[in-house]
């Protein structure tokens, strides 16, 4: 592609509505530091756009807000399939709002995957020709955890380029680590000019995290000038005739990484799901990047569990007391795996979910178990 610098649009187009990127690694505190920010006057007339790693969406169900703002890219990563779906969404709100048929917005707040790159998202609003008029970046916020953040920059190449575009870069879970000393120190070796900034801070609004300015390459790192350069022909070529949002391109992140979700109608009980967990994560914690699971339970199936875990860090289960609005009342689970057995987990979750086969860990197979070591704890 040529491009004649005299007449291309500007990177501030006048009244171009401004873009704000939220990324981060899997769990790293995404979707909870939009929902404390998202009360903020400041984001009253933003449109959200969620997008998520998984066939079945569940953050867009979370995020408190009606739906009229929040739309929902779902099954695929916005790096890769559903970038087509980015694009199509970012003119048709334009369109829309351009002929009166929704409410003005003055931003976009885009959530992305935690598997994410953000640098083919940054080019689907900075190098397209016709978006570009209508929108300009503005504010690409990182979150990094503070409990996993290290290994998990050393182990994902996303992580790290997450880090580097990043304008602000956002500690989450400070509470719960012992130090970011180390942390910090990487940070800023992977991307000095970024401000940073505590996820738990109370004074932490909506207006200083994403209104940082017009995105510029130009002040970031090398490498990030390096990556926009080449990312911005490879993704048209590679997608070009594809049908977007069918699969999820996992072996564009990591040939080992899978996502598996699964739904279910039957109410499960709460010693049921606790056995669920105990064995997921004893039998494959290391390997389980992350889950997320909105559950329904057969103590009370009108008001649904929410689940979340990041490696081996499993929050406090959080009982809410409805299905949040216009959700199907089903059970909900996305597993983020490494390097796990192909049907690991879906065998083990129809298994508990009450559709046990031959050869599954089921919970009759454990309660029951003759085998089973005398004295062992069995949570009934
Ligand atoms: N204590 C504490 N917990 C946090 C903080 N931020 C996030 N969490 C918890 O970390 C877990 C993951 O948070 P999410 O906001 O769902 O993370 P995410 O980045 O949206 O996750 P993905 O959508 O899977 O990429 C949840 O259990 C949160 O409650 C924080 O600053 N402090």
């Amino acid at each position: 592609m040529t491009s004649d610098t005299s007449t291309a649009p500007s990177w501030s187009a006048p009244r171009a509505v401004p873009v704000s990127i939220l990324t981060g690694f899997l769990g790293a505190g995404k979707t909870t530091l939009l929902n404390r920010l998202i009360g903020d006057p400041w984001l009253s007339d933003a449109a959200l756009i969620i997008n998520e790693f998984g066939d079945v969406g569940i953050d867009h169900l979370l995020v408190e807000r009606s739906a009229d703002g929040v739309i929902e890219l779902s099954d695929g990563c916005l790096c890769c399939t559903v970038r087509g779906e980015l694009v199509d969404t970012l003119a048709d709100l334009m369109d829309r709002m351009q002929t009166g048929r929704i409410r003005p917005f003055s931003r976009v707040v885009i959530e992305t995957t935690g598997l994410a790159d953000p640098v083919p998202v940054m080019q689907s609003v900075i190098g397209h020709p016709a978006l570009g008029q209508s929108y300009r970046l503005e504010g690409l916020v990182s979150v990094v955890d503070a409990v996993n953040g290290l290994a998990t920059l050393d182990a994902h190449e996303e992580a790290r380029r997450q880090v580097a575009v990043a304008d602000t870069l956002v500690i989450s879970k400070i509470s719960l680590a012992a130090n970011t000393e180390a942390l910090r120190a990487r940070l800023s070796a992977l991307n000095p000019l970024a401000r940073v900034v505590d996820a738990e801070d109370p004074d932490l609004d909506a207006k200083s995290l994403f209104d940082s300015g017009v995105y510029d390459p130009a002040t970031r790192s090398m490498d990030v000038t390096r990556w926009l350069a080449s990312e911005s022909g490879a993704h048209h070529h590679s997608h070009e005739g594809h049908e977007h949002g069918h699969h999820h391109d996992v072996n564009r992140h990591d040939s080992h990484i899978r996502a598996d979700t699964f739904v279910s109608e039957q109410a499960i009980s709460p010693e049921t799901l606790a056995m669920f967990l105990d064995l997921l994560r004893s039998a494959h914690g290391p390997n389980l990047l992350r889950m997320k699971a909105i559950v329904r339970l057969s103590d009370d199936p009108s008001r649904p569990l929410l689940l979340h875990a990041v490696q081996s860090l499993m929050s406090e289960p959080q009982r809410l007391s409805a299905w949040p609005e216009g959700a199907e009342e089903k059970t909900r689970l996305v597993v983020i795996t490494r390097d796990m057995p192909e049907g690991f987990v879906a065998e083990l979750f129809a298994g508990f979910a009450g559709d046990p086969g031959i050869g599954r860990a089921d919970r009759a197979a454990l309660v029951e178990n003759p085998l089973a070591i005398p004295g062992a704890p069995v949570r009934r």
